[in-house]
């Protein structure tokens, strides 16, 4: 029943987004564009406010927020705990990771507040005339759940063995048969550089990269290097030539784009770059976007880029994040790891929008 009703809101949504961009013609949506290139600093604070849902002791498991990481593999278990425990930490009651058999016990062993499926496997573990069935049975696994999840998140510390990429690849187009909105991080923008019928057209998807994953979207998407002069225009034509998809460029300052406007998030931040930043901000913007989109059914939306979900939900996470590594900086200086940026989310969100 609720995940049916999930599962309705997200169709409504896609109804709407698709009548919206699609129903301009070229000339009119050139001209949108060309209208449209002012970078605007969010307000991000007001946005948080907007979506993060109120604690009605009237809710129950589930309702704040089901999200999963596909992610964990032989070398990388952090990155999936980061993206997973984030989710939860900042509000959402339920926080999934599927992974691979070798990562599972790792991951478990961090927090038993994390729901971890050994279910991916490796080229190593699985001999050639078995792939077909084990790839069957992965995809069975996951399509038991799917409907289930508010978000996916797809990348963090996944790997690069074709196999598993492979089976993944079919995990996303599960996703999207069933309108789960993914973020792609991580290895999961490797895959999609490489294979980007995954996600083009899709308005679910949101895609976060950072400098080197950027580089090589735009080497492959507009054939041209990265032009940090006309940063905002390139970053409009790359979300524009994956039809629809929302871009979170990070660095310096994170810079956001559906392909009809560009947002930036520069408040707040710390000097230290410690691996596992970006992998919060993938569970981060999973959980926002799943609220964005729960408060966009209200009555009352306009149709620009500002009441889009997924640019909501990218900004939210963005200011969050950058939030609580300054805090975490403050008390921590050259010492801050992103275990303790992670100590410092709920507050970071309760400062913005007090839980009572
Ligand atoms: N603790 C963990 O398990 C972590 C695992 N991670 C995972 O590791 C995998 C690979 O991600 P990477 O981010 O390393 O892949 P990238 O392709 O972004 O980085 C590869 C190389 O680029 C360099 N690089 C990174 N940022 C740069 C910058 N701003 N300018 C110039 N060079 C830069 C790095 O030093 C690295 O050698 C992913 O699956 C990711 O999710 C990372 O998320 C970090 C934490
Ligand atoms: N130069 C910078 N100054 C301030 N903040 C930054 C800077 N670069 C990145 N960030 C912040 O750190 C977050 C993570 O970005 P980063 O580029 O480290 O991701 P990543 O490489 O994917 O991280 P991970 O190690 O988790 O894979 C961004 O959202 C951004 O807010
Ligand atoms: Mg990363």
């Amino acid at each position: 029943m609720l995940a049916s009703s999930a599962v309705l809101r997200r169709q409504h949504f896609l109804i709407r987004s698709l009548g919206t961009h699609n129903n301009q013609n070229h000339t009119q949506r050139i001209r949108y564009i060309q209208t449209v290139t002012m970078v605007a600093e969010a307000d991000a604070e007001n946005i948080l406010r907007r979506i993060t849902p109120i604690l009605d002791p009237n809710r129950h498991k589930g309702q704040a927020g089901k999200v999963a990481v596909v992610g964990g593999c032989r070398e990388y278990t952090g990155a999936p705990y980061f993206a997973a425990i984030s989710a939860l930490k900042l509000g959402a009651d339920l926080s999934h990771v599927f992974c691979t058999k070798d990562a599972a016990a790792v991951i478990k062993s961090y927090s038993p507040e994390l729901i971890v499926h050994p279910v991916l496997e490796e080229s190593y573990s699985v001999r050639d005339d078995e792939k077909r069935a084990v790839s069957t049975k992965v995809l069975a696994e996951v399509a038991r759940w799917m409907e289930r999840f508010d978000c996916l998140v797809v990348g963090p510390g996944l790997g690069r063995d074709p196999f598993l990429l492979d089976c993944v690849g079919e995990i996303m187009k599960l996703a999207r048969r069933s309108n789960v909105p993914i973020v792609i991080d991580g290895d999961g923008l490797f895959l999609v550089t490489n294979s980007i019928d995954l996600v083009s057209g899709y308005h679910l998807a949101v895609l976060t990269p950072n400098v080197n994953e950027y580089k090589r979207l735009v080497q492959k998407m507009l054939g041209s290097e990265v032009n940090d002069q006309d940063a905002s225009q390139q970053l409009l034509a790359l979300a524009r030539s994956i039809g629809g998809v929302t871009i979170l460029r990070k660095g310096k300052s994170d810079m956001i784009s559906d392909g009809y406007s560009v947002h930036t998030v520069s408040i707040f931040g710390s000097p230290r770059r410690c691996g596992g930043q970006g992998d919060i901000l993938s569970g981060s913007v999973a959980l926002f976007l799943s609220w964005a989109l729960q408060s966009s059914t209200a009555p009352g939306d306009s149709t620009t880029s500002l009441s889009n979900p997924m640019v909501l939900g990218c900004i939210a996470a963005s200011a969050l994040l950058r939030k609580a590594a300054s805090v975490a900086f403050e008390n921590k200086k050259r010492a801050t790891l992103t275990s303790d940026i992670i100590e410092h989310l709920g507050q970071s969100l309760d400062d913005i929008c007090p839980a009572c």
